[in-house]
């Protein structure tokens, strides 16, 4: 028997799982990083932090196992996407990363789409310019920190880091490449036009694989750390959202995924590269070679419901610790005893600013419709409901743009909660499908690699792989019930917008 690593570098974690040639998965480890917030609006770590627990997690998924390293036959990695790993000539990380959900770039997304133009920047990259992205930052470090960019000879993305140290070599695939702001999404290359309005030198970007393309074989010390062989073929594998939905079985058009992680995804795949009218949703390689797939990104999903835990759950979190339980399930469970609707009660999940469907690093949060008879469960459950009506937003974009959703997938750590897939189930009004891969990102890094190492189609290998387990189905009442609340949702962020730009600038 042979075994796939699978490789998920998170926003909060690594997560290490092994798989074997039928799809199984023998055992999962992860190691934990601190997210750096110097400033309001800023997110940074460093690509030393992420190494390390990378090395710890590999570790102790080889000691758990016992598997052989001769029998680990290959490497696949996901990644949290858009981050910036500047390195210097000596291929030395310079300073910490700027991750996905840093807000500070907005004056350069402005620069960006005056230099390439904001309907060229759509048709060159299929994408508009937004803070999270890495093009900006690359113009924020020019602008800031002339002495680090003097310094700046390789860009990447933060499992890009995690594969070079293993491997040596640099690389990028071209789902996690398409968040860069860089690459010509269409024709799968980089692009030399916006690079040069942008005088970012062509040389700096590291050359370009599709996911399940060997991008490198692990060198003798990092076989040392992990514990694995030295030669073991690493596959590029991709960006978490094209992982993601990999894992999940998203690699053919009527399917959608819906990713409960930090941030919240919905993700459709497409057969040939499409853009939406005026780039509200990211159009993106998939990590199918040759195919594409659009997604609307809401920053903070799951990020929501953890600020809720960590600020106002204290006596689950007692309760957890105590009795050895998973507090969201304490907290979700509370959330039940509420009514639909949390009684007149809506909460805006713009904590970080948003993406989709309002680019907008200034909105923010809000509860709205409070009245006395409003407890914990009300606020928990409309904290649960906001984060699903804003994904739903990214559902009514993909509608107006003619895609057709019959089932959706759910996966990251906010799926393992049956009441948010039956919310999702009743707010969409869309069938939720879990399946027996519960492992997410990780598990389409593994697949990647089997594909990469076996020379098997990545869709095939889905389909050998990946069953369904459980179907829940939208009721059709509690649809037509959530779908007042939801028309006074969506009118929500334009009512709010002034309030919440003069609340930010106050705020800095
Ligand atoms: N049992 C659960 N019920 C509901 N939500 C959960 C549960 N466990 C985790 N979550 C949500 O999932 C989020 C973490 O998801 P994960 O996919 O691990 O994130 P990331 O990859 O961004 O680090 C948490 O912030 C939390 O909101
Ligand atoms: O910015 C995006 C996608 O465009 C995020 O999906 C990040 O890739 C990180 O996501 P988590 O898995 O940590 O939620």
């Amino acid at each position: 028997m042979v075994y796939f690593l699978g490789v998920d570098l998170g926003t909060s974690a690594v997560k290490c799982i092994l798989v074997d040639e039928t799809g199984s998965v023998l055992d999962s480890q992860s190691a934990a990083y601190p997210l750096l917030q110097p400033h309001p609006g800023w997110a940074e770590q460093h690509p030393e932090d992420w190494w390390q627990a990378t090395i710890q997690a590999i570790r102790l998924l080889m000691e758990q196992t016992s598997v052989s390293s001769s029998d680990v036959a290959g490497i696949g990695f996901s990644g949290q996407m858009h981050g910036s790993v500047f390195l210097d000539s000596k291929q030395e990380v310079i300073r910490p990363a700027l991750l996905w959900c840093d807000q500070r770039t907005a004056e350069q997304c402005a620069a960006i789409e005056a230099a390439v133009g904001k309907d060229e920047l759509g048709r060159l990259t299929g994408n508009r310019s937004l803070t999270g992205f890495t093009a900006p930052k690359l113009l924020w470090l020019r602008q800031h920190e002339p002495q680090y960019y003097a310094r700046l000879r390789h860009l990447l993305l933060p499992k890009d880091y995690v594969r070079l140290r293993l491997t040596g070599e640099l690389g990028m695939d071209m789902a996690d490449a398409s968040g860069t702001l860089l690459l010509d999404v269409a024709r799968r290359r980089w692009s030399q036009t916006v690079a040069e309005r942008l005088s970012i030198p062509m040389e700096w970007l590291p050359p370009l694989f599709e996911s399940g393309q060997v991008a490198g074989r692990l060198q003798p010390e990092a076989a040392r750390l992990t514990g694995l062989a030295a030669g073991t073929p690493v596959v590029a594998g991709g960006g978490d959202q094209a992982c993601g939905a990999v894992g999940v079985g998203v690699v053919r058009q009527g399917i959608a995924s819906v990713a409960l992680g930090t941030s919240g995804v919905v993700f459709v795949h497409d057969d040939a590269y499409q853009v939406d009218e005026a780039y509200r949703l990211h159009s993106f390689c998939h990590g199918v070679p040759g195919k594409w797939h659009r997604m609307g990104v809401m920053l903070a999903a799951g990020g929501s419901l953890q600020w809720w835990k960590n600020h106002f759950a204290h006596e689950e979190l007692e309760r957890a610790q105590q009795e050895g339980l998973d507090v969201y399930e304490l907290l979700t469970s509370l959330a039940e005893t509420a009514p639909l609707g949390s009684e007149g009660l809506l909460f805006l999940p713009y904590l970080t600013g948003e993406r989709t469907p309002h680019p907008d690093p200034k909105a923010r949060g809000a509860f709205i419709g409070l009245n006395l008879r409003h407890g914990k469960a009300h606020l928990t459950r409309a904290v649960l409901e906001g984060i699903t009506f804003g994904l739903r937003d990214s559902l009514e974009l993909m509608k107006e743009s003619g895609i057709e959703i019959k089932e959706l997938r759910v996966n990251g750590g906010g799926a393992k909660s049956a009441f948010w897939r039956q919310l999702i189930a009743d707010i969409f009004g869309i069938p939720v499908v879990t399946v027996n891969s519960t492992e997410g990102p990780a598990y389409g890094a593994a697949i990647m690699a089997a594909s990469g190492v076996l020379g098997k189609d990545i869709i095939d290998i889905c389909d050998a792989w990946i069953k369904e387990v459980d179907r829940t189905q939208p009721r059709l009442e509690l649809y037509e019930n959530y779908e007042a609340y939801y028309q006074i949702f969506r009118s929500l962020y334009g009512t709010l917008q002034t309030s919440f730009h003069k609340l930010s600038d106050l705020a800095q």
